[in-house]
């Protein structure tokens, strides 16, 4: 018999749509809303709780045992309805499930494993920014870097074939569109959602991946028995998943913030090894990953309320990263604030396990931009690209005045 929860009478409720396309243009006044709400707040409209300030993420994110991943991270419980997809060895999965799979890729995308590819991604961020201001000071930093730099260097790290790769981003784009409601944008993206897995599952074969790459040691790591050989091709598919749409829109993100701090992209200038904090400072600002879900496992007490068994609960990262009792003048993008801690990545057991990846790939592209262009502005509309998870952005037209 189920039990029918009426939320807890001190939950404040919201009735707003953190997915429907007036939130997604712009979230910070619904966040405003929400954490000015309560520690938790019920959104009547999909019957799912809301966590909005920063210390109730990031208490949340830690207690991986209340607030579970294996019923799925997006609006659909696992639990109750079959997954589109799969469900991921890390992402999807909790301890015990999650441990090998999450030591494997931690070791591979260590600082330290990454170093080899330090001096190769450097020089081809120096060529990409070469040659595309041998084109002139004006171009649209989206597709132009944005996009262009991660696809240039990860998929060869990960050692996929050529063939093919055009699909990444489109897959991406549905996967994390379907964390969310099935609403427009995963209507859009519905019909091609099939084919696009099946090559993505198709990279992740033994054969096709190159000797060397992320790809071919996930596989090597199966030999030596710390995974299964049927976990290691969703390893593998976790990398695609996860590691191209997440770097586009982060490095989106900090070259929109360069350009609309000006002040700040003269400090990194004049001090290049605040390249890596720029690109923190960044994911906290924009926070490209927006939201996660997770799923209460037992009757679990927030502030005064109570969080139902069984139901789903919005973490609004990007909320917490703009929460004014965390960070001071939080909608500011400012080189001299610490932002560890910052959300961004996540926190505990599942943080990102591509963080480093994601910063060597911004280090390189910023210090090749810093060495090359004295200024940045912005030269046209900035025009967002809605998705139910990302923070992304469609056109980001610059004007760069060369060094
Ligand atoms: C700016 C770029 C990136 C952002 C903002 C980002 C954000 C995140 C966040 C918020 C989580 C936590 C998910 C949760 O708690 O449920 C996460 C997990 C993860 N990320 Fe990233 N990510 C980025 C880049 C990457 C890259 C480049 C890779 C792969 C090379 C990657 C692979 C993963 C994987 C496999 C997980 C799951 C970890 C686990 O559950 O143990 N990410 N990421
Ligand atoms: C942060 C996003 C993310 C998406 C997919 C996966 C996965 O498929 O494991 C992990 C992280």
């Amino acid at each position: 018999m189920t039990r029918t929860i009426e939320p807890h009478p001190a939950l404040p409720v919201h009735h707003g749509d953190p997915f429907g396309h007036e939130v997604l243009e712009d979230p910070a006044a619904f966040h405003g809303e929400l954490r000015e709400a309560g520690p938790v707040v019920h959104l009547a409209r999909y019957d799912v709780y809301a966590m909005a300030r920063y210390a109730e993420v990031h208490a949340a994110l830690r207690d991986w045992q209340s607030f579970e991943s294996g019923a799925g991270v997006g609006l659909s419980n696992f639990r109750t309805e079959p997954p589109w997809r799969p469900p991921s060895l890390l992402l999807e999965s909790d301890p015990p499930r999650h441990d090998a799979p999450r030591r494997v890729l931690s070791g591979l995308l260590a600082p330290r494993a990454l170093r080899r590819l330090r001096e190769q991604w450097r020089s081809a961020a120096a060529d990409l920014v070469d040659d595309l201001l041998a084109r002139g000071p004006e171009f649209d930093a989206v597709p132009a870097l944005a996009e262009a730099f991660p696809l240039r260097v990860f998929p060869d790290a990960v050692g996929i074939p050529d063939e093919g790769r055009e699909n990444l981003l489109p897959y991406g784009e549905f996967l994390f569109n379907a964390f969310g409601p099935h609403n427009d944008l995963v209507a859009a993206g519905a019909p091609r959602a099939g084919d696009l897995a099946a090559w993505v599952n198709a990279q992740c074969r033994r054969e096709v991946l190159a000797e060397g790459g992320f790809g071919a040691q996930i596989w090597a790591a199966a030999d030596r028995g710390e995974i299964t050989p049927d976990q290691a091709p969703l390893v593998v598919r976790s990398l695609l998943s996860a590691g191209v749409d997440t770097t586009v829109h982060g490095l989106g993100a900090v070259l929109h913030a360069v350009a609309t701090f000006p002040e700040q992209w003269r400090r990194l200038r004049e001090q290049p090894h605040l390249a890596r904090v720029a690109f923190d400072e960044a994911v906290r600002w924009a926070s490209p990953v927006q939201t996660f879900f997770r799923t209460a496992t037992t009757d679990v007490r927030v502030g005064d309320a109570v969080v139902p068994a069984g139901k789903k609960i919005l973490m609004f990262l990007a909320s917490a990263n703009r929460d004014p009792g965390r960070w001071d003048d939080p909608a500011a993008f400012d080189l001299s604030r610490d932002p560890s801690g910052h959300v961004g990545f996540g926190f505990g057991i599942h943080q990102c396990v591509g963080q480093h990846v994601a910063r060597l790939e911004a280090e390189s592209l910023l210090t090749a931009l810093a060495e090359r262009v004295a200024s940045i502005e912005v030269a046209g509309p900035v025009v967002r690209h809605h998705n139910n998870t990302m923070r992304a952005l469609g056109s980001l037209p610059l004007r760069v005045r060369p060094a």
